[in-house]
C-alpha cells in the first residue's frame, strides 16, 4: 500500500557549505490495513520522514508510492488532491479556536469544495465515531487534551483518506487519556480499515497498538518488521526494547529465546518440555506483556547437562505459536 524506496532528504547545513543528511536510504513497506510505528532516538528523522509522507516536503531523491502511484514527483496542482489521501493527527491538536468542534471537522472539506448538507453529515457521523456528539457546538478552549485530540482524528478522517498519519499524536497527553486515544486510532483502524502510520519516541505506543514497527536511527532503518516477530528475535533492538527480559546467556552456557503468543502463554509447556525431552532447564529471564492487543511471553531458559538441539526444535516445531531462538553465543543484553 505504501512504499518507501530509497529515499534520501538533505538540508543545507546552517551558516556552513555542506548538507545535514536526515534521510539516508530509508526502504519500506507498510501493507494495507496496517498500525504501523516509526520510532527512533531524538534526530533519527523521523519528523522529516513524516513529512515526506504526508507531502509537505519534497524528498532530495527517492520515491513514494501509494497504491502504486508516486507521491513524490507530482505537480503543484495534483500534490493538493494526493495530500487529501493522507490525513494527518498532529501532536499539538492544530484546531482553529474560532470555529467549532463541527466547524473543524467540516473544515477540510470545505476546502475541498464539498456540498454542506454532505460536510455536515461526514461531520456527524465521525463526531460519533470519535464520541464527540455532545460536543459538536463546543469551542476548542471547551475542551479537555483528549476530547481535542479526538475532534484533530475526526478532522484528519473527514477527506475520507487512504492513510492516516499520527505525528506524536498522544505525546501531549496524560496516561489516562493516552490510553482512550490510541483506543481510539486502533478502533479507527479496525472498523474502517484506514492504515495507519504512527510516528513516536514512546515505545509505550508502539507495545499498545502497533502491529508492525521500523526504528529508524541516524536517517536509516536499522529494523523493521511486525512487532511480534521483533519481540521474538533475540537479536532485535527494537524486540529487546519492547518488551525486555533480561538473558541468560553466560560462558557458553547453551541458552535459547522461547516466545509464546496469544493462549499458548498460557500452556504449561516448561514441564512438557523437560519431561518429554528429558532436558533439566532453568528460566534465567523473562516477561509476559500485551502486545497489540495479544499477549506476548518472552523466556530466556538454560539447559544444563547434554541437550539435544534437534530434539528440542522438533518439540516447539510441534508446538503451536510458540517459536525457540537458540541464543548461545549472542551476545548478552540485560532488559530494563
Ligand atoms: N528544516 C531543516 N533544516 C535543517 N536541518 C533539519 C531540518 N529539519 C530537520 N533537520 C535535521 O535533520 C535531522 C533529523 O531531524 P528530525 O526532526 O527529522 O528528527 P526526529 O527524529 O524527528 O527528532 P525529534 O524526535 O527530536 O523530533 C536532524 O539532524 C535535524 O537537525
Amino acid at each position: 500500500m505504501i512504499v518507501v524506496d530509497e529515499l534520501t532528504k538533505s538540508y543545507p547545513a546552517t551558516g556552513g557549505t555542506g548538507t545535514i543528511d536526515a534521510l539516508r536510504g530509508i526502504d519500506l513497506r507498510i501493507d494495507e490495513g496496517e498500525v504501523f510505528g516509526i520510532v527512533g532516538p531524538s534526530g533519527s528523522g523521523k519528523s522529516t520522514l513524516l513529512r515526506c509522507l504526508n507531502l509537505l516536503e519534497r524528498p532530495t531523491s527517492g520515491r513514494i508510492l501509494l497504491r502504486g502511484e508516486d507521491l513524490s514527483h507530482l505537480s503543484e496542482g495534483r500534490l493538493r488532491g494526493s495530500r487529501r489521501r493522507i490525513g494527518t493527527v498532529f501532536q499539538q491538536f492544530n484546531l482553529l479556536h474560532s470555529r467549532t468542534v463541527r466547524a473543524n471537522v467540516e473544515f477540510p472539506l470545505e476546502v475541498a469544495g464539498v456540498r454542506r448538507t454532505e460536510r455536515r453529515d461526514r461531520a456527524e457521523t465521525l463526531l460519533e465515531l470519535v464520541g464527540l456528539t455532545d460536543k459538536r457546538d463546543a469551542f476548542p478552549s471547551q475542551l479537555s487534551g483528549g476530547q481535542q485530540q479526538r475532534v484533530g482524528v475526526a478532522r484528519a478522517l473527514a477527506a475520507e483518506p487512504d492513510v492516516l498519519l499520527c505525528d506524536e499524536a498522544t505525546s501531549a497527553l496524560d496516561p489516562a487519556t493516552t490510553e482512550q486515544v490510541l483506543d481510539l486510532i486502533a478502533t479507527v483502524n479496525r472498523t474502517l480499515g484506514v492504515t495507519i502510520v504512527v510516528v513516536t519516541h514512546e515505545l509505550s505506543v508502539v507495545r499498545r497498538i502497533c502491529t508492525s514497527a521500523a526504528l529508524l536511527d541516524g536517517g536509516r532503518i536499522v529494523e523493521s518488521g511486525p512487532v511480534a516477530d521483533l519481540v521474538a528475535d533475540p537479536v532485535s533492538r527494537l524486540g529487546d526494547a519492547l518488551l525486555p527480559a533480561g538473558v541468560g546467556e553466560q560462558n557458553g552456557d547453551v541458552t535459547a529465546l522461547v516466545t509464546a503468543r496469544g493462549s499458548a502463554v498460557a500452556t504449561p509447556w516448561l514441564s512438557r518440555l523437560s519431561r518429554d525431552v528429558g532436558v533439566d532447564v532453568a528460566v534465567v529471564g523473562g516477561r509476559v506483556d500485551r502486545v497489540a492487543g495479544t499477549d506476548i511471553g518472552k523466556l530466556h531458559v538454560r539447559f544444563d547437562g547434554d541437550v539435544d538441539r534437534d530434539a528440542v526444535d522438533r518439540f516447539f516445531a510441534a508446538l503451536p505459536d510458540v517459536t525457540v531462538a537458540w541464543t548461545t553465543g549472542v551476545v548478552a543484553r540485560v532488559g530494563a
